[in-house]
């Protein structure tokens, strides 16, 4: 009977093993075959946990916030502490309340009288600690650790304990001590170098053959590594959190910033979630939508819905969704222009301000800023990403032709660069040329602002411009990789990106160059030349008959009745360049330029024309001339006279001369700043195209009787008072 008991477990043994043996294969055929598939990633870990290592052995902070971080992990370690005195006190006061119940009833005891006695001690000190939080700080932390470390120690000598119970004592104290108060040390390495202290005491007893077992030595030794690791892992688990901890407070604080700078800027400012609907109602934007109708609420609202149209809403969330790119730990910003529709379908510029951020759950949060911009400023001026040029959002083409540069503009490194980035980065010259006037409309650097793209390119580049812009479509732009670009009198071979441009108002195309830095003026010079030529070489054509002369308003009519065909053509282009040039220079919109007046001068030799050449300032004729401009159509210098002088009335000299030629233009503030002279004409006939312009910002009025209507806040009655006066006070002229 007996036998076939014992075979029977010697066969369930065998099996076990083999089951075993089994599992045991496959798991490390497993183990080995996900070490191998994912190498780069355990390379990674193990990278990671190295520097985690270094960085919880090494205490010194390197900057404000490790030492912050450093801080707050104290704080938290004081707390753990407080609460381990108080658990430890609990103990304690069970322990010889049993051991004083036994005494009483004579009962055996399971420890030494030492032993008793040491508990006794630490329970008073422990609930002294605990009486007196003071006593214990931060600083206080290691001291106490070592304190305890070396009782526990002391514990485990041969006076305490006896070489049969060590084990167990050791055990004891592993468990409900030493591993709670791995979070009390303010580093690891104090923590290892502490638990030497027990391993030494049982290794000298191993050792004297004071106890002849090794096993409570094994135990300490796996004590040491248990405390070590523990403590580790504490100090990445506290790190971690106050990180994280610190990293939110301050995402916090620059949202709360970020919206409070918001509120004083616009309008209205809203929350969008992740699908770009409306998280809240905004009475500030039903009120500029004129939609605060009782009862109706624009939480969950879809913000494209608010756009002027289909098309505005696409790029809008093209450009909102931009950011989506970004990294989730920050907050990241931008700002564009669009058209919000109101109740009663009026279209109005808003400045979107984007501001976008996760929550701490993960999810995509949009704040924006609205501000109605029909008649005042941009905020973000030339840092806007003008709403309806679409730059090519991973820019695959533009990537391709700049890497084809090499070194004088290398291209960005990711897909997921942003293509406006690059031009602000200083890689990508951008312009954005007018197909039918033939100028460039908007551009990354100023000083391209207004020119003709014959201007830009040689000959040959313009060809291929040509040609690329015949084939080109709005989908598939087209990569040209050698396109000779002017700088200065010679020509820079670049490669470029053209596409085409959908832009309600004017038909466009998109040219991306790829800039050596040569063609970016440097920043802060002054771009904007008050002297620039526009060399078309037919500006002879302006010229018209002598009722054209007496003209001082801008007349397209007479305009085109007289200057027929191309001259006409050409007085509107030469009309629009001053303009943009004039709003360029004023940094306002060009809807804010409008013509006050112009003229054609007509100087002879021979006396025979009115004009002395007077000194005299534009402004002082008119005080709606803010800007002036002069278009020369005839050529003239020292010799033949008729040249143009600004005066210095700091030195009471003339400052700068100007020598007209037929398309030379000279753009400059008409006030007393501005004093000049035509020096008298010696030789010939002078012709020339003075124009000058107001700027203001247009009466927007349905935006006035919005405000004066239904004023709904205090900006909107400071709106309507201000833009009252300015109406009822306006010259007649402002209105024709
Ligand atoms: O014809 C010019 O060059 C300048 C004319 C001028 O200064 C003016 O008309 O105010
Ligand atoms: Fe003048």
């Amino acid at each position: 009977m007996d036998s076939g008991i014992i075979s029977s477990d010697a066969r369930l043994d065998a099996t076990v093993a083999v089951v075993t043996a089994v599992f045991q294969v496959l798991f490390l055929c497993r183990t080995a075959y996900g070490a191998v598939s994912h190498r780069s990633h355990i390379r990674n870990l193990a990278e990671r946990c190295m520097k985690a290592a270094t960085r919880a052995f090494a205490q010194t902070p390197h900057s404000d916030g490790e030492r912050l971080v450093l801080e707050k992990v104290s704080e938290l370690r004081l707390q753990i502490a407080r609460l381990f005195i108080k658990y430890i006190c609990a103990l304690l006061c069970m322990t010889l309340l049993i051991v004083l119940w036994r005494a009483m009833r004579k009962a055996p005891l399971f420890v030494s009288p030492a032993t008793t006695l040491a508990a006794a001690v630490a329970f008073w000190i422990f609930a002294l600690l605990d009486a007196f939080p003071a006593i214990l700080t931060a600083r206080r932390l290691n001291a106490m650790y070592i304190i305890m470390t070396g009782y526990w120690a002391a514990t485990l000598s041969p006076w305490h304990v006896q070489p049969t119970n060590a084990s167990q004592l050791s055990l004891l104290y592993l468990a409900f001590a030493r591993m709670p108060a791995v979070g009390i040390a303010t580093t690891p390495a104090l923590v290892a170098v502490c638990s030497l202290f027990p391993l030494l005491v049982l290794g000298l007893r191993v050792g004297t053959g004071e106890m002849p077992e090794v096993r409570p030595f094994a135990i300490e030794f796996c004590a040491f590594i248990g405390t070590v690791v523990a403590s580790t892992s504490v100090q990445q688990v506290l790190t971690y959190r106050i990180e994280r901890s610190l990293q939110y407070k301050k995402m916090a604080t620059d949202f709360n910033a970020t919206s409070s700078l918001l509120h004083l800027m616009c309008d209205s400012v809203i929350e969008l979630d992740a699908d770009l609907r409306m998280v809240e109602h905004s009475p500030s934007l039903a009120a500029l939508l004129l939609r605060g109708r009782p009862g109706a609420t624009l939480a969950g609202t879809d913000f494209t819905d608010l756009l002027a149209n289909a098309a505005e809403a696409g790029r809008a969330v093209e450009l909102l969704r931009g950011l989506e790119d970004c990294p989730r730990d920050g907050v990241n910003a931008q700002a564009f222009q669009t058209h919000l529709m109101d109740s009663d379908t009026n279209k109005f510029r808003t400045e979107v301000f984007q501001v976008m951020y996760h929550t701490p759950e993960g999810h995509a949060r949009h704040l924006i800023g609205l501000r109605d911009v029909t008649d005042q400023g941009s905020l973000s001026g030339s840092r806007a990403v003008e709403s309806f040029s679409i730059l090519p959002r991973s820019s695959t083409p533009m990537s391709l032709a700049c890497s084809s540069i090499g070194s004088k503009a290398s291209g960005p490194s990711g897909p997921n660069v942003n293509a406006q980035e690059n031009a602000n980065a200083g890689k990508f010259l951008s312009l954005l040329v007018d197909v039918d006037l033939q100028v460039v409309h908007t551009s990354s650097s100023f000083a391209y602002l207004g020119r003709h793209p014959a201007e830009l390119f040689s000959t040959t580049g313009m060809q291929l411009l040509d040609r690329a812009l015949a084939e080109v479509s709005f989908e598939t732009p087209i990569s040209l990789s050698a396109l000779e670009f002017r700088l200065g009198s010679h020509y820079e071979v670049v490669s470029a990106t053209v596409q085409l441009v959908q832009n309600p108002a004017v038909r466009s195309y998109l040219i991306l160059v790829c800039a050596p830095s040569g063609l970016m003026p440097p920043k802060g010079s002054s771009e904007f030349s008050s002297v620039a030529d526009l060399e078309t070489g037919k500006h002879r054509e302006l010229l018209v008959g002598a009722e054209y002369q007496n003209k001082l308003d801008i007349d397209l009519h007479l305009s085109a009745r007289h200057r027929q065909g191309d001259g006409h053509l050409l007085f509107l282009y030469v009309l629009e360049k001053i303009r943009r040039l004039i709003a360029r220079a004023a940094d306002v919109p060009p809807s804010w330029v409008y013509f006050a007046s112009h003229f054609l001068s007509h100087l002879a030799s021979d006396g025979s024309s009115s004009s002395k050449g007077t000194i005299h300032c534009d402004e002082s004729s008119f005080d709606r001339f803010h800007y002036s401009a002069v278009l020369w159509l005839t050529a003239h210098n020292s010799t033949t006279g008729g040249e143009v002088q600004f005066f210095d009335a700091q030195r009471g000299d003339w400052r700068m001369t100007v020598k007209p030629r037929p398309g030379r233009l000279a753009i400059f503030t008409s006030g007393w700043e501005s004093i000049h002279r035509v020096t008298p004409l010696l030789i010939g006939e002078r012709w020339s195209l003075p124009l000058f312009a107001s700027v203001k910002a247009p009466v927007n009025t349905t935006r006035l009787s919005k405000a004066c209507l239904r004023p709904s806040s205090t900006k909107q009655w400071e709106y309507c008072q201000d833009r009252l006066h300015q109406w009822l006070n306006a010259a007649e002229e402002d209105f024709s």
